[in-house]
């Protein structure tokens, strides 16, 4: 099974979480859910340099990278992902403009669970609710 590695960016501002939904895509389980923006990491790239670049590209925001939040390993029925996931801050996010997402909401961790989540996600988000953090 095709295996792919992808970082997601869990950016808090004004102790807030960006949840981004996906447009229609090929596989129903993906189509339309919402996640955390990032995307695949390019060769020679780090993991912290991709996800600095796919947030400037996705939707316009200069991110830091504060941390590690988590790693999840998932197998859909027609690929594998593992995910890393980290926190995120931004001083401004005036002019933001999403390229490839049709929504977004701001949400407090325990306003997460009102979305539908891409099923690898899912661990985030309830770490995210079940663990206090400075952020958010
Ligand atoms: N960015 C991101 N992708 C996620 C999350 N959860 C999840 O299952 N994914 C999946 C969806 C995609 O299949 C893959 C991310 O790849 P991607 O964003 O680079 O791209 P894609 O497959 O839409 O596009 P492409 O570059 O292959 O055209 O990981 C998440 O929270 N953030």
């Amino acid at each position: 099974m095709k295996k792919i590695e992808v970082v997601a960016a869990i950016i808090a501002h004004n102790k807030k979480i960006l949840c981004t939904q996906r447009g229609p895509a090929k596989f129903e389980y993906i189509s339309g859910k919402y996640e955390f923006p990032g995307g695949k990491v390019e060769s020679g790239e780090t993991n912290e340099g991709a996800l600095v670049r796919e947030i400037s590209e996705e939707l316009g925001l200069n991110v830091a990278v504060e941390g590690h939040y988590l790693t999840v390993s998932h197998a859909y029925p027609d690929f594998a992902i593992v995910m890393h996931s980290y926190v995120c801050t931004t001083e401004s996010v005036e002019g933001m403009a999403l390229t490839e997402h049709v929504d977004h909401r701001w949400l407090s961790p325990a306003e997460l669970s009102v979305l539908d989540w891409a099923a690898a996600d899912v661990p985030i988000v309830e770490k995210l609710q079940n663990e206090p953090n400075e952020f958010f």
